[in-house]
């Protein structure tokens, strides 16, 4: 038994279709998001870059090799020299200013979903780390796509959400996508069938944690 990416997402999928095809993602599309809700997740969302620029500087401890020490190092540097600063400038936008991210309280799905993606790079290995990430990696390119395969989603002005669409269906964005289903599929060609049931079992957390970030972002929660 060879195993891909595909296959941790068929064995969670409904996990899988309810984080891709959120309430949260929906409303963004169809342009019906309350602005509270976007604002709330904008800046939840600040404070997870944060705690994922840690995660690739822990990718980078657990790099066997200078490739994947490179590629760690290219991840940490993307968060912390551009995507803060793009982040921090698109909150601008939406009326955030740098000195309330500053002061931000983290909410509990933000603090459960980061911890966890640190604890299990943390207890396991590089391949751990990824398939926690993986989630996040892929599953922002997936939801520009989905989106844009919809009939009912709106682009362009008259969507105020439509940067973020934008962000995520770039051709930077969907490569980097694309590189990360290949490194993973190059490693999980060679697990066993138990180590597989392991890495399926962080996928869907991972992939449960997401579904928790869009409803905190609905629900406002803290
Ligand atoms: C909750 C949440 N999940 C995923 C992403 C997308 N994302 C965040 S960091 C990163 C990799 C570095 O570019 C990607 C793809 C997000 N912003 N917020």
């Amino acid at each position: 038994m060879s195993y891909q990416f595909d296959d941790l997402k068929k064995s969670c999928p409904t996990e899988w279709r309810d984080y891709i095809e959120h309430s949260f993602v929906q409303q963004l599309g169809d342009a019906t998001l309350a602005t509270e809700a976007f604002q709330h997740y904008l800046k939840q969302d600040y404070l997870f870059l944060i705690q994922f620029a840690r995660a690739f500087a822990l990718a980078a401890y657990k790099s066997p090799t200078l490739a994947d020490l490179k590629q760690a190092k290219e991840g940490l540097e993307a968060i912390v020299d551009t995507e803060l600063d793009l982040h921090i400038s698109y909150c601008n936008e939406w009326g955030i200013s740098e000195a309330e991210l500053a002061e931000l309280p983290e909410a509990r799905a933000t603090l459960a979903y980061t911890r966890y993606v640190l604890d299990t790079g943390n207890r396991g290995d590089l391949l751990d780390l990824h398939v926690a990430l993986s989630p996040c990696m892929v599953g922002y390119g997936e939801i520009a796509n989905w989106l844009n395969s919809r009939s009912t989603t709106i682009r362009g002005d008259s969507n105020p959400y439509d940067a973020w669409i934008a962000m995520y269906e770039s051709d930077d964005f969907q490569e980097a996508m694309q590189a990360e289903v290949q490194w993973l599929n190059e490693r999980l060609a060679e697990v066993s069938p138990a180590r597989f049931e392991q890495l399926s079992r962080v996928f869907r957390d991972a992939t449960r944690l997401e579904i928790d970030f869009w409803n905190m972002g609905l629900n406002l929660s803290e």
